[in-house]
């Protein structure tokens, strides 16, 4: 049980010790715990059960304790985590210590929401530049921030040290608007076009598509109403007869040409196909999303 500070045993005054390579997954929830942290921390908690942060974070507690005991961090036993000195950890490992300079590019409705938004600012970032390419947005004041033209680019993002852009420009534009700044010297983009970006290897995209969970939500009502919509058996509806279930990975046959597995399938020849219509197939959740 431990829970040590950060950055102690840099060799050289100012270096930044090797950080762990941490799973993406994990990487993903650290932002959580340290929401819940934070909400934690205002509320005058000093320390935190792992059942608690779990909860506060919305995940299981053998998740976030496998997580955390990547940073090093394992709590007291009877006592649990240290409320300050976990976020503290994980601003280290988030690199959150240093504030990132963010430039915006497209400042259109969805621009003029983000640059407006204020919790960027709280949770590490500083919104440094606008751009557009429109003439009749530049000189716009949105925030304190005056929206420059596209063109001033490369010089601001030297003078800003600008870390992350984000593009908030139609797809269309979002390509050439990576390769600039990428140009700049930008080695992280947040793209919120709907489109996939090619750039070079160092640089790292993230994308985000409100769309897209839409979607993800869309086919988890559908497959929720598929399943109330089963003939009942017995003495529950959506139970599953004996003769119903497969031994060939969990198969169940369903009216018509339709059969299901469930989303965890196993993956593999033995069966767990299901027939969609119009003569496509598809194995379970996972596997259709990495095709
Ligand atoms: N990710 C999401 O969940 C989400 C949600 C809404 C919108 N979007 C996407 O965000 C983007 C912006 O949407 P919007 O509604 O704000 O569009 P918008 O048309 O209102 O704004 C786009 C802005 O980009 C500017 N622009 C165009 N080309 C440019 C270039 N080369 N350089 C700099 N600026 C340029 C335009 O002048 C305009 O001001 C679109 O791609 C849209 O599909 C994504």
């Amino acid at each position: 049980m431990s829970q040590q500070r950060p950055g102690g045993q840099s060799g050289q005054p100012g270096a930044v010790p090797a950080l762990p390579d941490l799973p993406e997954a994990t990487v993903a929830r650290l932002p959580e715990y340290l929401r819940a942290l934070h909400n934690l921390a205002e509320s005058g908690n000093d320390t935190v059960s792992s059942e608690g942060l779990a909860a506060a974070a919305g995940v299981n507690s053998a998740k976030l304790r496998k997580d955390l005991s990547h940073l090093g961090s394992y709590g007291t036993r009877g006592v649990g985590y240290d409320v300050a000195l976990l976020i503290e950890q994980i601003e280290y490992v988030l690199g959150l210590t240093q504030r990132r300079a963010v430039a915006l590019v497209g400042v259109g409705n969805l621009g003029h929401a983000l640059a407006g938004y204020a919790g960027f600012a709280t949770r590490g970032f500083r919104i440094a530049a606008l751009f557009d390419a429109d003439p009749s947005r530049v000189g716009e004041l949105i925030n304190g921030l005056v929206v420059r033209h596209i063109e001033d680019l490369t010089e601001t993002a030297a003078a800003e040290s600008i870390a992350i852009g984000v593009i908030a420009t139609p797809a269309a534009a979002a390509q050439s608007v990576a390769d600039q700044l990428v140009a700049a010297g930008v080695t992280s983009i947040l793209n919120f076009a709907p489109c996939v970006l090619s750039v070079p290897e160092g640089v790292d995209v993230r994308k985000v598509d409100l769309a897209i969970e839409l979607q993800i939500l869309s086919f988890h009502e559908h497959r929720k109403a598929s399943l109330t919509s089963l003939p009942a058996t017995g003495s529950g509806a959506g139970k599953l007869r004996p003769e119903e279930r497969s031994d060939e990975g969990g198969a169940r046959r369903l009216p018509g040409a339709f059969s299901e597995r469930s989303e965890r399938s196993q993956h593999g020849p033995a069966g767990g196909l299901t027939a969609l219509p119009g003569g496509l197939s598809a194995t379970g959740t996972e596997e259709a999303v990495g095709t």
